[in-house]
């Protein structure tokens, strides 16, 4: 068992897509917790989830299971993404993860693909960020990079932001690289500078993430889950771990 170096920035497994694969039978493989666990021994800080309302991958036993998991973990963080307006509450409640992760996402939406709009949805999210970090959760809000939009961000009372990365990634090994990537890195400093803490996701790999973190040093930690899984399915989830973990320290 690897046990985690303090890196600058945390890597946090997202496990949707292995419940994903395992929903195609009625097998229970590939098993999430199996993934999650190999993924925590090889070195991982932390476990993410994002049980959608219409279970497409992570179902509610899933939660509950993996919550059960990470007690034998407990230097490694839980992190259950969702939109707080339909059913991440429950979850939040129920299993008091050390963080939340509020997305607006629709019920039906492909995927992940917009941070919020605080001017339209800050004061509806403040009583529910108060609700989780009165429960001991740190609540982190997804976020476009927009710099002029951390400071709303940390008033409503989030304790950190997770940057949406796809834009990045779309752009990485593009001309308009740098530009993209200078958003990111203005956008990460503007959220500390708020006194918010900077987390990252959404299409991060092993090409692009060393680059990212190189411009954005402020981000403590990146949930990877699509690209992390496929490589998985070709290096094994201990090799790939290591492998990202590796990306990170480059940085
Ligand atoms: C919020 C985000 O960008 C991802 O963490 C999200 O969990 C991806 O959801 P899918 O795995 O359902 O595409
Ligand atoms: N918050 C991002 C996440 O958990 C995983 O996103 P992806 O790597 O599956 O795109």
């Amino acid at each position: 068992m690897t046990t985690p170096s303090p890196q600058r920035c945390a890597l946090s497994v997202n496990v949707n897509k292995v419940a994903l694969v395992r929903n195609t039978r009625h097998l229970g493989i590939p098993s999430v917790l199996r993934a999650a666990e190999l993924c925590l021994k090889a070195g991982a800080q932390g476990i993410t989830v994002h049980p959608r309302p219409d279970a497409r991958h992570i179902r509610t036993d899933d939660v509950h299971q993996l919550a059960a998991l990470m007690q034998a973990w407990p230097d490694r963080e839980y992190n259950i993404e969702g939109n707080p307006f339909q059913n991440l509450m429950e979850f939040v409640r129920a299993v008091r993860p050390a963080q939340c992760t509020f997305v607006p996402d629709g019920e039906d939406q492909f995927t992940s693909d917009h941070g919020w709009d605080l001017a339209k949805d800050g004061e509806r999210l403040r009583p529910l960020i108060a609700e989780a970090r009165s429960l001991g959760v740190r609540v982190s809000l997804f976020m476009d990079p927009e710099p002029g939009a951390m400071a709303a961000a940390r008033a409503v009372g989030a304790d950190r932001v997770e940057l949406y990365t796809e834009p990045y990634a779309a752009a990485f090994g593009s001309p308009r690289q740098a530009e993209v990537l200078q958003a990111f890195a203005q956008s990460a400093r503007a959220a500390a500078a708020a006194g918010l803490g900077v987390n990252a996701g959404h299409d991060l790999n092993r090409d692009n993430l060393t680059p990212f973190l190189a411009a954005c040093p402020a981000v403590q930690e990146v949930s990877i889950g699509h690209a992390l899984v496929a490589d998985a399915l070709e290096l094994g989830y201990s090799e790939t771990v290591r492998a990202y973990l590796a990306c990170i320290e480059a940085a």
